[in-house]
């Protein structure tokens, strides 16, 4: 999906919500359990139930890597039945020396179809441009992260006076173009959004943290929105885990919708 499709359907929707599919087989509620693929009926069900609100699909792929060829199975049934509308996100957190960087490109982007892939920024240039080489592909690189270990490199002083976060985000937005690179900033670092604005103004965030986490909506739109909206604000567990009960699903579409009422108020 491109940028414009992506800011239409956002504004169509009033909605910049994307929902997380970290489906835990040991939390999704025991009357699935009986069927042939419980983690796919799972996912089938919330993106029935949630489509309407959100405009983006997230499943960690770690839910799925767990549990070996079965689990890549049911990650390819759930992104084959997101509908076409919605932008879909593997978060991989991939990234390695050049060649194998390419591969993982096309696993994710040719083999499994996502629009886009998270990648960490460690490794350099040589490890992310392999992901931006696929038309009509995305890369979401990992800038400043929402778990308390962000502090321990990301929030680093260099001798210029920048943040490893800052560099990171500064020296890598020349390697793609608004139109195929977003960054990753956690929710719970929004005191840090406006600062990264001033670096990269006009590029799409992907922002997770909000709910199970504690990151604020309101300060992330504060802080982080522009003329584009240029956000897409993840929630999973709050959504998705809402409640175990048969009617899990409905439980789900609530919670989304609270949140795109929340953001439809900024649309
Ligand atoms: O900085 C990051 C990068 C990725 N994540 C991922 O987002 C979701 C968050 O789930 P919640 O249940 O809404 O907390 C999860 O897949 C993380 O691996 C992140 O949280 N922070």
């Amino acid at each position: 999906m491109n940028r414009s499709t992506l800011i239409e359907q956002i504004k169509e929707k009033k909605s910049f919500l994307c929902v997380g599919l970290d489906t835990d087989i040991r939390k999704i509620p025991q009357h699935l359990l009986d069927l042939d693929d419980p983690i796919f009926e799972f996912n089938k069900q919330i993106i029935d139930a949630t489509k309407d609100y959100c405009v983006a699909y997230k499943p960690n792929i770690a839910f799925y890597e767990a549990h070996g060829p079965k689990g890549w199975e049911s990650l390819k049934k759930t992104i084959d039945y997101i509908p076409s509308t919605h932008f879909t996100i593997a978060d991989a957190k991939r990234g390695d020396i050049g060649n194998t960087s390419g591969l993982y490109a096309r696993a994710f982007f040719e083999e499994m179809n996502f629009d886009s892939i998270t990648v960490a920024p460690y490794m350099g240039a040589d490890s992310v441009t392999p992901f931006l080489e696929f038309e009509g592909k995305w890369v979401i690189l990992l800038g400043l992260t929402s778990n308390p270990g962000a502090e321990d490199f990301q929030q680093l002083e260099l001798v210029n006076g920048n943040k490893v976060y800052q560099e990171v985000i500064s020296g890598s937005s020349k390697w793609g173009t608004k139109d195929n690179l977003m960054y990753v900033v956690g929710a719970t670092r929004a005191e840090a959004l406006a600062d990264i604005r001033e670096i990269i103004p006009d590029s799409f965030l992907l922002i997770p943290g909000v709910g199970a986490q504690g990151g604020s909506l309101e300060d992330v739109i504060k802080y982080g929105m522009n003329d584009d909206i240029g956000l897409l604000v993840n929630s999973t567990r709050g959504i998705i885990y809402a409640d175990m009960s048969p009617s899990f699903a409905e439980s789900a579409a609530n919670e989304a919708k609270k949140i795109q009422q929340q953001m439809a108020a900024f649309l």
